[in-house]
């Protein structure tokens, strides 16, 4: 019987998620096995440093590249958000899944709604995008690093250490939270980074074999907005180390892209907007981006 081995971060959220391409894989193919390899990495080690110093690319699939390079996995089960935006190695993405819902959740105990934060509320995030946002609509509230996976970052919430916490909609809705969501921070006040809410299949350049399989579970429109938003964020040089947001929504076949980059300490924000044919993602992807930088958002960039 043919097998096909998932690498997988250990996180619930992970593991949902690759449970769930699993799921979709055995339903398309009848027959075929498809077995679990979970593994820790470095981005899920290192949860005491703040992202943002311990930095690098990819920190959080290297590990499971690896494996894929030594035949211990077939393929990868990975968010695209924290895919980073050049793959490194002979590496492809033959699977983007229909997206979820691509919205940050606004989540505290005491508030019912991101308005109803009192002045100089204290609000935990350590991506640098939501500070920045967060920053440009309320300068007053005080950010505060939080990190660690999303059951950890709620039991922080839980425990007072914050007013309020953000997190993405969809995470919490795949770990059957999505109760604690108080309020959808929807766009274009609030601009999800590239690619949040969408799952992706990563396997060796060269095995068609595993690309043909699981190429039936890539969702045509969802590859296409992730396309865009990732171009704009390429041509940015962004990763998830820069405050970069970009959302693009498709009626029919035109493709509309919404930009910002930001400044997480000042909250200074610069926006870009452009649409075109669904066909052209990259095209639109560096439109925005060169809007973005006629603005004035390489002032922003490292
Ligand atoms: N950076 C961690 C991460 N990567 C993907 C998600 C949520 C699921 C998704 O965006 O697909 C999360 C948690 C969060 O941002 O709250």
């Amino acid at each position: 019987m043919p097998t096909i081995r998932l690498a997988t971060r250990e996180s619930a959220l992970a593991l949902w998620q690759t449970n769930h391409v699993a799921d979709r894989l055995r339903a398309a193919h009848p027959g075929l096995e498809v077995v679990l390899v979970p593994m820790t990495t470095r981005g899920d080690q290192a949860i005491d440093q703040p992202l943002v110093e311990i930095g690098g690319k990819g920190l959080f699939l290297k590990e499971l590249e690896v494996a894929m390079l030594e035949g211990r996995a077939d393929a990868a089960v990975h968010s695209l958000k924290d895919v980073p935006m050049e793959l490194d190695g002979p590496f492809a993405l033959p699977a983007i899944l229909e997206r979820a819902d691509p919205f940050d959740a606004f989540v505290s105990v005491k508030y019912e709604a991101f308005e109803e934060l009192p002045y100089g509320a204290k609000v935990g995030t350590s991506s640098l995008r939501r500070q920045a946002l967060l920053k440009a609509h309320r300068p007053d509230l005080v950010l505060v690093d939080l990190r660690g996976n999303v059951n950890t970052r709620l039991a922080k919430l839980d425990a007072g250490d914050y007013d309020a916490i953000v997190l993405a909609c969809a995470g919490l809705e795949r770990l059957g939270m999505g109760d604690r969501i108080r309020e959808r921070l929807s766009a274009p006040r609030f601009i999800p980074a590239a690619a949040q809410g969408a799952v992706v299949i990563e396997c060796r350049q060269g095995d068609a074999a595993i690309r043909d399989l699981v190429a039936v579970l890539d969702h045509a429109e969802t590859r296409a907005c992730v396309s865009a938003e990732r171009a704009m964020t390429r041509a940015l040089g962004g990763s998830c180390h820069v405050p970069i947001a970009a959302y693009a929504t498709l009626s029919k076949d035109r493709m509309s892209l919404e930009g910002l980059v930001g400044d997480a300490k000042t909250g200074q924000t610069v926006r870009g907007y452009a649409s075109g044919p669904m066909s052209e993602p990259d095209k639109l992807g560096t439109q925005v981006a060169d809007m973005l930088v006629a603005r004035g958002a390489d002032a922003l960039l490292p």
